[in-house]
């Protein structure tokens, strides 16, 4: 079993897999401009609300995904803090758990994942926990999920 300690999130930490925009200072308008980087295939710009009940315990990841046409932004709406799992691929295109990094991304941290860039799915830290997910939809499959050969129990400090 792979372990991981999650850090605060912070913009700069996230730079190489996408962005970060806290609304906690935020004045007037932010326009998040990579939240719809997208391919080709990705045509149909998609706003989901999604609720999730709850999460397993202790938390250990065992797949990540990626979406191979769009970027794709999470935003909590009722101050969920969440946990945010990202990590480099390595050259078949796989996940390379050597740089797999875990952080917590707290409720006014708007987070956009690059596209094509392998996290976890959305994985509040509160639950329930409602969030908006958007990103450009492609019907040729958004979604390519890489089942881990080693889980990563994950951790936080208190
Ligand atoms: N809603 C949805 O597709 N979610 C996943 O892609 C995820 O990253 O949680
Ligand atoms: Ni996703």
């Amino acid at each position: 079993m792979n372990h991981l300690l999650a850090a605060q999130l912070t913009e700069e930490a996230f730079r190489p897999f996408g962005t970060v925009s806290d609304v906690s200072d935020l004045t007037g308008l932010l326009t998040i401009h990579a939240a719809y980087e997208a391919g080709e295939p990705a045509s149909e710009p998609v706003l989901q609300l999604v609720k999730i009940e709850s999460i397993p315990q202790p938390l250990t990841i065992v797949r990540l995904e990626i979406h191979p046409h769009s970027a794709q932004t999470f935003l909590s709406l009722d101050m969920a803090p969440s946990l945010v799992v990202v990590c480099e691929p390595n050259a078949a295109g796989e996940p390379d758990l050597a740089t797999a990094r875990a952080f917590i991304a707290r409720p006014t941290q708007v987070v956009t994942y690059n596209r094509g860039v392998l996290h976890h799915r959305l994985t509040p830290l509160k639950t329930p926990a409602v969030f908006a997910m958007t990103m450009m939809h492609s019907s040729d499959g958004d979604t390519v999920v890489f089942d881990l050969q080693e889980p990563i129990a994950v951790a936080w400090p208190d």
